[in-house]
């Protein structure tokens, strides 16, 4: 089977990954198959720049092929936080939660129509033989004022998406992946995957 490693240990995220590259013939591997002891700084200042961190950091150790996605939510009446701090809003524990709790009371008495936000997705494809790039995803979408569903990870219980009519966490991880940053992200990778990868 075809492999793809990603540089992440969050496990949300890799579950994303593998609804959308199973089907396309890849098994994914993260950070806890390849390199469980690796910890990467995210220093940059855009989603682009911290996930060519990621990436790069894995593919020198492993000289092969590697991807890494840097993703946040963007919400306009934050000014666009939290932004790349997304993981640690609430603080460096990383909290899923406490982020949600945060978010909610930041916006407590903002009324549904100036509740739109984004996801944002960049996926940096590094390898040691070809330039590094990366694509970008975004999805639409308001932020509740309580959470609802229980699939997903991060702020998917207050993401309501308008054109599904439902939260992003009430989403099955294919559906998601259908609509998603992430998957948008994908699309664009998707043409020359194959290219990329090999056929190993
Ligand atoms: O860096 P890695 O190891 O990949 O894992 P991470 O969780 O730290 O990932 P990021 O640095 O890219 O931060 C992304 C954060 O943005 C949020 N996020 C990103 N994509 C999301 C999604 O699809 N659904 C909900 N929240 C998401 C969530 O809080 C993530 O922890
Ligand atoms: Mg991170």
């Amino acid at each position: 089977m075809k492999k793809i490693i990603i540089a992440t240990k969050n496990k949300g995220k890799a579950k994303d990954f593998e609804a959308l590259f199973g089907p396309l013939g890849y098994e994914v591997l993260t950070l806890h198959d390849v390199a469980d002891d690796m910890d990467v700084e995210e220093t940059g200042t855009t989603f682009e720049e911290n996930a060519l961190l990621k990436a790069t950091a894995l593919a020198n150790r492993l000289q092969t092929m590697v991807i890494a996605d840097d993703s946040g939510l963007e919400i306009d009446a934050l000014d666009g936080r939290p932004g790349i701090y997304s993981a640690r809003y609430a603080g460096e524990e990383k909290s899923d939660e406490a982020n949600i709790d945060k978010v909610l009371e930041e916006l407590k008495d903002i009324k549904e129509s100036e509740r739109t936000a984004r996801f944002v997705c960049a996926i940096a494809v590094v390898s040691p033989t070809s330039e590094p790039f990366t694509v970008r995803g975004t999805c639409e979408g308001v932020i509740a004022s309580e959470r609802k569903g229980t699939n997903g990870f991060g702020y998917d219980p207050i993401f309501f998406v308008p054109s599904e009519n439902k939260m992003m966490a009430e989403l099955t991880a294919e559906e998601k992946g259908a609509i998603s940053h992430r998957g948008n992200a994908l699309q664009l990778l998707a043409a020359n995957l194959d290219n990329l990868v090999g056929k190993a």
